[in-house]
Order: C-alpha cells, then structure tokens, then sequence
C-alpha cells in the first residue's frame, strides 16, 4: 500500500476536494438510524436491549442497562494499579484546567448610573455525556465529557455508552466515571443511546443536551433529534494535520501522523509540509511504523493514509501550507517547525493547536488538561473545544435603581414609538412615573 502524496509543489489553487471528511455525506447513516430512533421512541428499554445484542453483539440473556455498583467495584479491582494512576493523573489536569475556565457565577456591570446589567452562568438541569465504544474503549474520553460537567455544576450529569459483548461497561471507562464522580452510567450507545436521551426510556433519563464523539451513526442520530436535544460541539470522526517546515525530522512527522489515523478508517489525516524532504522521509518512515502497530490499527491508519481521506501534501510554499490548514480547519493541529509560536500567531481555524516537537497530539488526547473533545468536519471555522460553557447557559440578569430609571425609560419610550409598541411606551411612562414621583417624595 502506498501513501497517498499529493504534489502540490507546482500548483497555485489547492484543490478543495481534499478538504472533504467522511462526515461530509451522512446519507447512508442518517437512512438507517431514522427506524433506529423511531423504534426507540415507540418500545424504550426493550428497543435498546434489542440494539445492544444486535449492534453491540451483547451474548448475556439478562443485561441491565444501567452500570450497577458491584460493577464499578468489580472493575476497580480488575484494574492494572498503573493505569489507574495514568486515569488519576488525567482527571487532575482536566478537572484544574476546566476550573480555571469557569466563568464566575455572576458578573454585573454599571451600564448608567443606577442602571446595572450582566450575566449569570447556571448549569444545565440534564446532560448526557456519550463515550464511544465501537472500535476501542474510551476512559479519556469520559473524562473529558464528564469533568467539565462535574466542575460546572450540572445536577444530573449521566454517561451512556455502548455495553461490550459481555454486556458490561468497560472497566476504565467505570473506573474513570467513580473518580470523576458520575454515578449513572447507561449501556446504550450509537443512535440508539443518542435517542434513548432525546426521549427518555423507561431506564435511561431524557436530557436536555448531549456531548461527547462519536462514529456516523451517532453524529446522523442527533443531526435527526436536533430539535429535542442540543447536539454540542459536533464532534465526528477524528482528524488531525501535522503542519510542517523543512526544520524537522519527516519520520517524527510521520510518527504524529499514525495518531488519529489509527481511529478507525472514517479519520482524516495529513502531513502538510513545504519540504519536499520531509515528505519523502515521513513517507518512507510509515511501513516502519505500521510494523509496531496491531494488525486492526494499523490496517485504519493505512486505509487513511493511503485512501481518499490522508497522506501527505507538499505545497509550493509555507505561506500556502498555513492557508491549507486555516481553510481546513482541522481537530487537531501540530506545528513542527522551528519557531511553532510564530506559526501558531497565523493559524485562525483549528480545534486546538500543539506546540513543537515535544507536544504530540496523544498528549493532548489523553493528560495534557484542555479538552480533547473538538470540533470536526471543518466546523473549527466557527466552534471551539468542548469546555465548562458547554454544560452552562447564561441568563442576562438587569436591575435598574430608582434612581438610575428615568434617562433609560425616556429613551426606550422614544424606541417603542418608533417601532409602533404603545403598551411598551405606556410601561415606561404612565403608572410607572407616577410611581416613581412616589417613591422620591416618600
Ligand atoms: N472527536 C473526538 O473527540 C473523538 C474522540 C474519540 C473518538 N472519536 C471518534 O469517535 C468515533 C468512535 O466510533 P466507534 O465506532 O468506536 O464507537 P461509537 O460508540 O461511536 O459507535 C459504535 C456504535 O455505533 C452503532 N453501530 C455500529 N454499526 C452499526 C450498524 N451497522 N447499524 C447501526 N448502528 C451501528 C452501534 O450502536 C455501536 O454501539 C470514531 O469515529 C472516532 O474517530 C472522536
Ligand atoms: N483523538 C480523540 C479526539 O479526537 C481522543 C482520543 C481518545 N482516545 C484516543 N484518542
Ligand atoms: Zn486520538
């Protein structure tokens, strides 16, 4: 199998059919998940036990659908000690940087004298945290849904994902959920996990928001269930581009290149470079890697790197390499070159950037502390990570003294006129003036 290279060396346009992701045609899921969701609708619970044997391979004749206690103990034990403490370590750096993100519960700003206005930052009542499980399990990512909602304040913050053929919820993922302190975990995952908490089943509780990835079939099922349910930050299939100048070694290219395209074959992945050197030396380093994979991932990374989706693009400048990842706009970015700092100053869309040749994008995946949960299919052009603000809403607060109200109403009255309003007119004169001569005397 041969890396797919696109030699743009000599070309002035870059061809936009290379900005395209799996994601960007979801009819063949979003066909399929429509009965999906409807017979969860209709049959609840037994629609998602039905699923979990049918798409999850679940052999079990009874499952429960929610984790059960003995379940978070069991797999406390079964758990290497040393990934335990990796779990730890993570869920320390996340928890400390979602903290500092928090905004403060209310902030009031003096508009006019006696005139206040600001904003409050409340919790959202319900939300559902999805950690995928097809191709791999996912303890980061539970961390990555569960502690901002921890840190934020939601009061009933759950997590679904789907149940392993033995009809359990992987041991890191619960091992990770009791350090977060999420107690509700439901073993229900694609599109009918996504439905099960747009309605609400007999088991699984309706929520008002979802976050966390997911494979087509997920992202097809909430684009379908948009209007009961906010869909958060669209996070799809993973992708990442390794922006690179002649200062690197192309084979630490190419290894940061095996990252996101080992996900499953929907990723995207690209070395973007302007040396012709280090497209050739990551090129030539990929079997090499490959090699050390197992057989399952290296067979993703290699269908992404040598399919329609990755490989290596060579640009006929720097200038032009930086202009294909603005116009990209990946989930995640890595800048090798010798000043990343500089580079980074050029960069307006991507999900998240990582710095240098000592900031590979596991890092960020799994302990760095920002989140890892990011924007895919192009949509860092206008969304950022997932972050506290996702699990809170703002509710505008104002307060306008007695003494502060009449500069406000003579102008507002001169508004509703004009925009043919006489009862908003009236409710800043009237009565309320008179009320207002009222309390001044009284
Ligand atoms: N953006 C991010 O932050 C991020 C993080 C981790 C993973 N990811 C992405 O999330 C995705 C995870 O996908 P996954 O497959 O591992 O797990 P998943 O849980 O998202 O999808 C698996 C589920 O899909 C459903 N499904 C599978 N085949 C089906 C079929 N034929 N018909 C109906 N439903 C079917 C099943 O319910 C199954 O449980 C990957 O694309 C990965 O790249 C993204
Ligand atoms: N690459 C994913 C975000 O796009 C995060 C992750 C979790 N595990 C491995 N990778
Ligand atoms: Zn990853």
């Amino acid at each position: 199998m041969s890396v797919t290279f696109h030699d743009l060396s000599a070309a002035d346009q870059l061809p936009t059919q290379l900005f395209k992701r799996t994601e960007s045609d979801l009819s063949f899921f979003s066909e399929r998940v429509t009965p999906i969701i409807a017979a969860v609708q209709a049959q609840g619970d037994a629609a998602l036990i039905r699923f979990g044997r049918e798409f999850d391979g679940v052999q079990p004749e009874h499952f429960s659908l929610r984790a059960e206690e003995s379940e978070f103990d069991e797999a406390f034990a079964r758990m290497d000690p040393e990934v335990i403490a990796s779990i730890r370590f993570s869920v320390e750096n996340v928890r400390a940087f979602h903290e500092a993100q928090k905004p403060e519960e209310m902030w009031l700003k003096e508009m006019q004298p006696g005139a206040f206005a600001g904003d409050r930052h409340v919790p959202i009542d319900a939300v559902a945290c999805y950690v995928p499980r097809g191709k791999g399990s996912f303890p980061s990512v539970l961390i990555m849904t569960a502690v901002p909602a921890v840190v934020a304040g939601v009061p009933r913050a759950i997590v679904i994902t789907p149940p392993g053929p033995d009809g359990k919820v992987d041991d890191a993922t619960l091992v990770a959920a009791r350090l977060v302190g999420i107690t509700e975990i439901y073993k229900c995952g694609g599109a009918q996990g996504v439905a099960a908490v747009a309605y609400g089943t007999e088991t699984v509780p309706k929520c008002l928001k979802i976050v966390g990835p997911g494979s087509p079939w997920v992202v097809a099922a909430k684009r379908q269930l948009t209007h009961l349910l906010d869909p958060g930050v669209p996070a799809g299939p993973s992708e990442s581009l390794i922006l690179a100048d002649d200062s690197v070694d192309g084979a630490l290219a190419a290894l940061d290149l095996l990252i996101e395209s080992e996900h499953g074959p929907d990723s995207s992945a690209y070395l973007v470079t302007s040396s012709r050197r280090v497209a050739e030396q990551a090129i030539a380093a990929l079997p090499g890697y490959w090699a050390q994979q197992t057989e399952q991932r290296a067979g993703f990374s290699q269908q992404v790197l040598c399919g329609d989706h990755g490989g290596v693009v060579l640009t006929k400048d720097f200038a032009t390499a930086v202009e294909f990842v603005n116009q990209y706009a990946p989930e995640h970015l890595e800048i090798l070159t010798a000043e990343p700092m500089a580079v980074m100053t050029q960069i307006r869309n991507a999900g998240e950037i990582l710095l240098g040749k000592y900031t590979p994008i596991t890092l960020g995946n799994f302990v760095l502390g920002p989140n890892a949960v990011l924007p895919t299919n192009g949509a860092a052009k206008t969304a950022g990570p997932l972050s506290v603000f996702d699990y809170m809403k703002r509710i505008s607060v104002g307060y306008v003294t007695a003494a502060g109200y009449q500069p406000l109403a003579d102008k507002a009255r001169r508004f509703a006129e004009y925009e043919g309003f006489p009862g908003h007119a009236l409710a800043v004169s009237g009565l309320r003036n008179t009320l207002l001569e009222g309390d001044k005397h009284g």
